[in-house]
């Protein structure tokens, strides 16, 4: 089989983990009974996003989320991309996301790899590393029909790091991801089709839905990217599911008909993966 259905869960996020982990469980099952193969959550899925709330809402791993997340993917058959949840391990805090296969065991733990620290006056800051920690690996993992790599909302901010999946044989890239009403509307999609086309291979971002009253707005607009850049799938910032059907073989044609992966020049310049 070379295509699959891969659904996105826009989630509307609360400051109740419990609230969230529930919500989030029925969405996967709704996912899942409309043929979804690979079902994808958002960043920060189960704790409001802000440094102030990654201490109090970390958890170890596994813990009360990866169970949720584990019985998620067994009982309804499908590899659960978890979104990201605020993550303490001895004592240092990360924004991790786990991978699990449809036999509930967990595939991949990417650790946020750039932290968001940004500061555009009069705009947004934001400092994850206030409170965070970098990761400081790569995270795949095989399906039948694909490789595919994740990162964490930033990460997709660097090119080098969507080379590097691809340069692995990744086919799909899913960013569970949180960006904000100045840096949404300006960069979200352009850097999810420049990703896609770079690397030509599907591209996947997934945003919580808009709360207005939260202390971070997130943009929403969860999207699916073809491998010739064209947006395959969106929503505006509701909740909601974002559908696409993934059909590996487009990921072949682009790359036979424009081989620009061919075409690189190592001679000149390389990008080597050192994870
Ligand atoms: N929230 C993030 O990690 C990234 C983001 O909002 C941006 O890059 O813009």
């Amino acid at each position: 089989m070379t295509s699959f259905r891969l659904a996105l869960i826009q989630l509307a996020v609360t400051a109740s983990k419990s609230d969230n982990l529930a919500r989030a469980t029925k969405f996967v099952r709704e996912a899942a009974t409309n043929g979804a193969k690979i079902v994808a959550l958002p960043e920060c899925f189960n704790s409001p996003y802000g440094t102030k709330y990654f201490p109090t809402y970390a958890e170890k791993i596994p813990g009360q989320s990866t169970e949720a997340l584990s019985s998620a993917a067994k009982d309804n058959n499908i590899f659960l991309i978890g979104g990201s949840i605020p993550e303490e391990d001895e004592g240092t805090l990360y924004n991790t996301c786990m991978v699990f296969g449809p036999d509930g065991h967990m595939l991949a733990k990417h650790r946020k790899v750039h932290l968001f620290d940004i500061d555009i006056p009069g705009k947004i800051r934001f400092q994850e590393s206030e409170t965070l920690s970098p990761g400081n690996s790569f995270s795949c993992f095989d399906t039948a029909d694909c490789k595919v790599g994740v990162g964490i909302c930033y990460d997709i901010r660097f090119a080098e790091l969507g080379q590097v999946y691809a340069d692995k044989g990744c086919k799909l890239i899913v960013y569970p991801g949180a960006f904000n009403m100045t840096t949404g509307p300006a960069h979200w999609e352009l850097l999810q089709r420049a990703r896609a086309l770079d690397n030509q291979l599907y591209v996947a971002t997934v945003s919580p839905a808009r709360d207005d009253s939260a202390g971070y707005v997130a943009w929403g607009h969860s999207t699916v990217v073809s491998p010739w850049g064209d947006v395959l799938a969106t929503t505006d910032h509701q909740e909601a599911i974002v559908y696409a059907d993934i059909d590996m073989k487009r990921v072949e044609e682009v790359r036979e008909q424009i081989p620009v992966r061919r075409q690189k020049r190592k001679d000149l310049y390389e990008v080597v993966s050192k994870g």
